[in-house]
């Protein structure tokens, strides 16, 4: 069995919780619970393979939005950051939590630690009032090496099923990556340590 997490990050109101109970769900319901951080669990199988999903949706509106990213940004095998189309401000903090993310998983000795995201332009029906375009959502996404999606939770589940799965299947292979590379930095090194014992011992016969 396959353990996957993922965080939905954003500012409040732009609809994270949203995006998540729809992919849940299916359903749209308007309004959710906020006052409190909510961790969702979900079994799917993708691919063939069966998974057991946990994806994070904190809090916004509590003091615990100033520190939101602590928990979750070392917690999480990957994100969602959702901002909402009609307004700039929810934009610009998403802008904002693409770079906390980058400082924090990056590696002082490795360089960077690449992470799955997904950037999310969430009400896409309220473009009569857009304030972000696309393009600039598409151009920050590429700026961060991440998904790009404009979406409308209250609308539209297949959009939302469909980058939730594309998300799942890179943060699948990412922690493969990173598992094949354990093991074979773990055998290159008992290779060493084998190469140390016998291999000064067979020069000396
Ligand atoms: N028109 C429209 N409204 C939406 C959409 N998604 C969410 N909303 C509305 O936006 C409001 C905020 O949605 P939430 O899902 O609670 O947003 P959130 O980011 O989880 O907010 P916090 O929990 O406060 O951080 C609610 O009134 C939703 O009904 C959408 O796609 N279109």
């Amino acid at each position: 069995m396959n353990y996957i997490k993922l965080a939905l990050l954003g500012s409040e109101g732009a609809g994270k919780s949203a995006v998540l109970v729809r992919f849940l769900t299916r359903r749209f319901i308007g309004e959710y619970a906020s006052n409190a951080n909510s961790l969702y669990h979900k079994r799917l199988s993708i691919d063939g393979r069966q998974l057991n999903l946990e994806v994070f949706d904190p809090c916004s509106q509590n003091t615990e939005a100033r520190c939101i990213l602590e928990e979750p940004v070392d917690w999480a095998d990957g994100f969602i950051v959702v901002y909402n189309i009609s307004d700039v401000t929810s934009f610009l903090n998403a802008k904002n939590i693409l770079r906390q993310i980058k400082e924090a998983r990056t590696d002082n000795y490795e360089g960077e630690v690449e992470v799955p995201i997904y950037l999310v332009g969430n009400k896409q029906d309220l473009c009569h009032a857009r304030q972000v375009g696309e393009e600039e959502g598409r151009a920050l996404a590429l700026e961060n090496r991440c998904h790009f999606k404009e979406v409308s939770a209250a609308e539209n589940y297949q959009e939302i099923a469909n980058l939730f799965t594309k998300l799942i299947r890179h943060v699948m292979a990412q922690l493969k990556h990173r598992a094949d590379r354990r093991r074979y930095s773990g055998s290159k090194s008992m290779a060493k340590l084998i190469n140390n014992v016998f291999g000064k011992r067979r020069k000396s016969v």
